[in-house]
């Protein structure tokens, strides 16, 4: 079988008496979606803290390209081409669409800034930041404040901004939330083929996109994957109809 890009082994972790990651294991491999879904608390966005370096696992590893990451932190896993969006905005509302693709670039880029020029006059980084904005179809808006974006292009520019990492990898919290259902359609489209340059794991309520778009589906119940399969595995889970879908099975 071919290495995963990513592998969580064995990572646990307790704020007080609450286990929000208990024991779990799992791994993205080149290519495919991985959604990691769950009912709310179920310890998704620990986990994803965890594996982008944001928390500290308190036993387990996180292995990315072959390499023992569990130490390093945000940044350097980001440099190292694990990009990421996230739940809540992490965009600068008062600058340009163009201005935050070009600081999301600058900021993941892999070789060292040359302070002596401003940042927006730096043609290689203008070039990483306008090709990202043309690959989610927001060129037309690079000199729009992005506070005036809807929320769907929000999105998109945060994938954007995730693009200019040039990923290994890619960590989506939720990046359908919010959207309409021609929003949610169009970038169901683009991870769809995203997925072919870096794989992705993608932490989603919206259960259409998840099953339109997964190769394998993890299910995370009280901090701790009760199931791991593809779609027809994860619908036909006995114990997962019964946790998560609240069916009685
Ligand atoms: N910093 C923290 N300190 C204490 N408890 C925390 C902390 N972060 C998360 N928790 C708790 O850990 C559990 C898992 O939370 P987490 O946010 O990871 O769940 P989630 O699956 O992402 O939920 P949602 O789908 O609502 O985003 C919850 O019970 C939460 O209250």
């Amino acid at each position: 079988m071919t290495e995963p890009v990513l592998s969580v082994r064995n990572v646990s972790r307790k704020f007080g008496a609450l286990i929000a990651s208990n024991n779990v294991s799992l791994d993205l491999r080149p290519g495919e979606i991985h959604a990691l879904i769950g009912p709310n608390g179920a310890g998704k966005s620990t986990l994803i803290k965890q594996i982008a370096g944001g928390l500290r696992p308190d036993s387990g590893e996180v292995h990315f390209l072959g390499r023992d990451v569990t130490a390093l932190s945000t940044v350097q896993r980001a440099r190292m081409g694990l990009g990421r969006t996230f739940q809540i905005s992490a965009l600068a509302m008062e600058d340009t669409v163009l201005q935050n693709a070009m600081l999301g670039a600058l900021g993941a880029g892999r070789r060292p800034y040359r302070f002596f020029r401003p940042v927006l006059k730096d043609r290689d980084l203008r070039e990483v930041a306008e090709t990202a904005l043309d690959r989610v179809g927001l060129l037309d808006h690079a000199a729009i404040r992005t506070s005036d974006l809807s929320h769907g292009q929000r999105r998109q520019l945060e994938v954007a901004v995730a693009l200019t990492l040039k990923p290994r990898a890619f960590i989506m919290d939720e990046p359908m939330a919010g959207l309409g259902a021609s929003g949610s359609k169009r970038l169901t489209g683009f991870l769809d083929e995203l997925r072919h340059e870096a794989p992705i794991l993608l932490v989603e309520h919206d259960m259409d996109a998840v099953f339109a778009l997964a190769d394998r589906i993890s299910v995370l119940v009280y901090g701790e994957v009760i199931a791991t399969g593809t779609v027809e595995d994860i619908r036909n889970h006995a114990e997962v109809r019964r946790a998560y879908l609240g069916e009685d099975a």
